[in-house]
């Protein structure tokens, strides 16, 4: 399921899905998942709620805003960057969208960078947002209203990123009524988002769920309008499960031939 860097078909909304054939041989490694969604849905709360019952618990990589132990080195530094520029902005923007989307980029490749040894080990690795919040929050940035321009770059920035890492074996979109998520996100953060910052958080929201149904074999959704707590969380859990037994070896997507990134097994690049 890892990254190919190539246009994939068109899916029915006449947007390029990325493709995530499954040709790599089986690996030894552990699967990299990621959970996304907007601000407030319950990303951090559920993934927790998920793995406590799992025996063999998963590396669990913080979202951007619980980093504030993290420890010094380039990915601290960029996205200190990225907050300095933002001038408190809580969605990181700092008035240069793709210039931003290229260093959120290079934050999520060096997360890759720091977990791969764990990876390698076997260990599950689950990251709090990964490169499709990037392609989803600079998309709508850049598209505020338009959104069929909004979902159309959000795609092509997913293939961008998918040049310099390879994206998730699997993506969790827990998703809710954007209003619910952004009433959780004020109590949790004592704050009142303003008008704009809400309709943001709306559009992020929509454009998720519009990017998950371009690519399905990579994402699976939890929909916190139907499911309770308890529901998700089992859902959750039981998907990081079958995760961990459908693994094969990652690639760097930007060589042609390459040893898989965590076994060291030489695998050759796809042309489809
Ligand atoms: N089912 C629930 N019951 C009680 N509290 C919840 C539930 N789901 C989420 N919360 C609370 O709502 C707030 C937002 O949830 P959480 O921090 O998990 O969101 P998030 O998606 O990780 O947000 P962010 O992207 O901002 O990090 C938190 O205070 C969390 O404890
Ligand atoms: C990874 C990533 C994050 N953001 C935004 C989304 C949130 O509003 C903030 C803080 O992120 P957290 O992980 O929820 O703490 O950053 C973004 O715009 N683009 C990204 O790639």
């Amino acid at each position: 399921m890892n990254a190919v860097p190539a246009p994939g078909p068109l899916c029915p909304e006449g947007i390029r899905h990325v493709s995530h054939t499954p040709t790599s041989p089986p690996c030894t490694r552990g699967p990299l998942i990621s959970v996304e969604g907007t601000t407030g849905v319950g990303k951090t709360y559920l993934t927790g709620r998920a793995v406590e019952r799992l025996h063999d618990k998963p590396l669990l990589l913080d979202g951007f805003a619980a980093r504030t132990n993290e420890r010094p080195g380039l990915g601290r530094a960029l996205l200190r960057g990225l907050c300095e520029a933002a001038q408190g902005d809580p969605f990181l923007r700092g008035g240069t969208p793709m210039a931003e989307a290229l260093l959120l980029m290079a934050i999520k490749r060096h997360d890759l960078d720091t977990v791969l040894p764990d990876l390698a080990g076997g260990r599950t690795v689950v990251e709090g947002r990964s490169v499709d919040s990037t392609a989803v929050c600079q998309a709508a940035l850049l598209h505020p209203n338009d959104q069929d321009a909004a979902l159309e770059t959000a795609v092509s920035l997913l293939h961008l990123a998918a040049s310099y890492r390879p994206l998730p074996d699997l993506t969790i979109l827990v998703t809710d009524d954007a209003r619910a998520a952004v009433s959780r996100a004020q109590q949790r953060d004592r704050c009142i988002f303003t008008a704009e910052q809400v309709l943001f958080m709306q559009q992020a929201s929509l454009l998720y769920e519009r990017v998950a149904a371009t690519d399905p074999g990579r994402y699976r959704i939890v929909d916190r309008r139907h499911i309770d707590e308890h529901e998700a969380a089992d859902q959750i859990r039981s998907w990081i499960r079958t995760a961990q037994t459908n693994v094969r070896c990652l690639r760097e997507p930007w060589q042609a031939m390459g040893a898989c990134m965590c076994c060291g097994h030489q695998t050759a690049a796809v042309t489809a």
